[in-house]
């Protein structure tokens, strides 16, 4: 709850937590969309999709699936939590889903494959010669997999 109000005040269009730090998660994606913010709700690499119940995802408008730990850039892709995007994805078809940490060329196909549509991705992009090429790769991937998914 408590950078909420800050956020909003900055001019923030989303905000997301962790799922792990907080016992309510509903009264604070409440709180985020009173102040006319998206919510989103991250989990870390050892949470489990199903920690996510049906009604906080039903009420957050993005689901953030960590595929590293939390804490810093250039950390190495953890496989382990692919399989989360695809369940999210199954249960919530309408959502956005997230992956963030170690995301990059060689690692986009089986997040986009699962089901995410959010890319963040930082060290595939800040130290690659060509930035431009890698996020270019990056939506091509994901507009690819997403309209095999969903044909028009
Ligand atoms: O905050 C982060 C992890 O807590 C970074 O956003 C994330 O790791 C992205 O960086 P990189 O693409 O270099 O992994």
């Amino acid at each position: 709850m408590m950078w909420v109000d800050d956020i909003a005040d900055a001019g923030g269009a989303m905000y997301c937590f962790h799922l792990e730090a907080t016992d309510d998660p509903i009264s604070l994606i409440e709180k985020i969309h009173k102040r006319n913010m998206r919510a989103g709700v991250a989990i870390s690499p050892d949470t489990p999709s199903t920690a996510i119940s049906d009604e906080v995802g039903n009420a957050a408008d993005m689901l953030l699936v960590m595929t590293v730990y939390p804490g810093r850039g250039g950390q190495k892709f953890i496989d382990k939590c692919v399989p989360k995007v695809a369940e999210l994805r199954a249960r919530f078809p309408e959502k956005d889903i997230e992956v963030d940490g170690g995301v990059g060329p060689k690692t986009i196909d089986v997040c986009a494959e699962a089901g995410s549509n959010v890319i963040v991705a930082g060290t595939a992009i800040f130290g690659a010669d060509e930035p431009g090429a890698v996020i270019q790769q990056l939506k091509d991937t994901v507009n690819t997999a997403q309209a095999r998914a969903k044909p028009q």
